[in-house]
């Protein structure tokens, strides 16, 4: 999307030839900086520690890590010690095997000396697709929010409450639950989007409202727990989330939270739908809440916040008492039963077993 104007990726080639340029996220929204990674490790650490994030953009930054692994040394050893490496960073969005799976199936039956090359290649096809994929379901998700849109009184803007970060800074480009609200921005249907914190790293603060920010794209930043009451109160017509991992039979695993908007979607009869790339569909399970591994990550997060001190720099402060013990599940798993549907570059689709086979027919099941 646009950064002061300029249209932008996450991630691009640098201009070197031979590293990859990441917008760093971790000091969003008060610091723009750009990241550069220049070895397998670069891109892993990225990856773990979260200046990308996302489950496409995972995905890709695996892909751009498996080029900058096989510029130094292209042997079989190699390609699996990429693999092995990026493959440990982060267990939940199931984007980061897809990319590796498929650069592992391009690569290995080449000669060392075209690896790289191909590596090269494959990263810049899976940030296509991925860029190809998200403005498909901006298209699909448009016709959602264009029918409420109808429904409303003149002027009246459709509420959508979105939950983390699935816009583009979790993608290439685009993003996928903000790519049809961006569409019908663009298109100029009034939208309002209720924007959530998501605790514990604030991904809706410090990433979704400073998207909507620089796209004019009114927004408000709620707490967390706000949604039920706006839900309540007939302040919510449309519920979008991303995910990282949604089964062969619609359960749907996003940030931590989601879980608990979807059943308050639920008992108000508010539409809650998933924004959902085919490669973020896990074909080979079918039990999200039994099957889907959740990635437990550090207490730290949970009991320290960082934000615009007093004196304009970033401060990180601890909230508990020093001792407290902290627990840090960053995903759960939404049910297909509280999803109203998933949202696909292929068309909006019940969230059921025969829903994404009917459109995705070429999977097996
Ligand atoms: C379009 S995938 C976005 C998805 O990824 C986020 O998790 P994280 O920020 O920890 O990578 C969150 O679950 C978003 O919905």
């Amino acid at each position: 999307m646009n950064v002061k104007g300029n249209p932008t990726r996450t991630i691009w080639p640098g201009p070197d030839g031979t590293s990859v340029e990441i917008i760093d996220q971790t000091v969003l929204p008060h610091r723009y900086e750009i990241a550069v990674l220049r070895t397998l490790d670069d891109a892993a650490h990225a990856i773990r520690a979260m200046l990308v994030r996302g489950a496409p953009l995972i995905g890709a930054t695996a892909a751009w890590g498996v080029w900058l692994a096989m510029q130094n040394d292209a042997s079989d050893a190699a390609l699996t010690r990429a693999y092995d490496t990026l493959f440990a960073t982060r267990p939940t969005a199931v984007n980061l095997r897809w990319a590796l799976d498929r650069a592992r199936t391009r690569l290995s039956p080449l000669p060392e000396s075209e690896r790289a090359t191909a590596a090269r290649a494959l990263a810049i096809e899976v940030c296509d697709e991925d860029v190809g994929i998200n403005h498909a379901i901006g298209q699909a998700g448009l016709a959602l929010i264009r029918d409420i849109a109808a429904q409303k009184p003149a002027g009246q803007p459709v509420n959508i409450l979105t939950h983390c970060n699935a816009g583009w800074l979790a993608t290439v480009d685009w993003g996928t639950a903000t790519s049809p609200i961006y569409q019908a921005h663009d298109a100029g249907i009034a939208v309002h989007v209720w924007v959530d914190e998501t605790r514990p790293r604030n991904q809706g603060f410090n990433l979704t409202a400073w998207e909507l920010l620089n796209h004019g794209v009114p927004h408000t930043v709620i707490v967390d727990n706000a949604g039920g009451h706006l839900m309540q109160h007939g302040q919510v017509d449309l519920c979008i989330v991303g995910t990282d991992r949604t089964t062969a039979t619609g359960d749907v695993c996003n940030k931590i939270g989601t879980y608990l908007k979807a059943l308050a979607a639920h008992d108000n009869g508010v539409p809650f739908y998933v924004a959902l790339p085919s490669p973020t569909i896990d074909w080979t399970v079918r039990d999200g809440v039994a099957e889907i591994p959740i990635e437990e990550r550090s207490g730290d997060e949970v009991t320290h916040i960082a934000g615009l001190g007093p004196d304009g720099t970033v401060t990180t402060i601890q909230i508990p008492p020093t001792g407290s013990p902290a627990a840090n599940p960053a995903f759960d798993v939404t049910p297909a039963r509280l999803v109203t549907g998933l949202i696909t570059e292929r068309g909006v689709c019940p969230a059921s077993a025969a829903g994404l086979k009917n459109l995705f027919p070429d999977q097996s099941i």
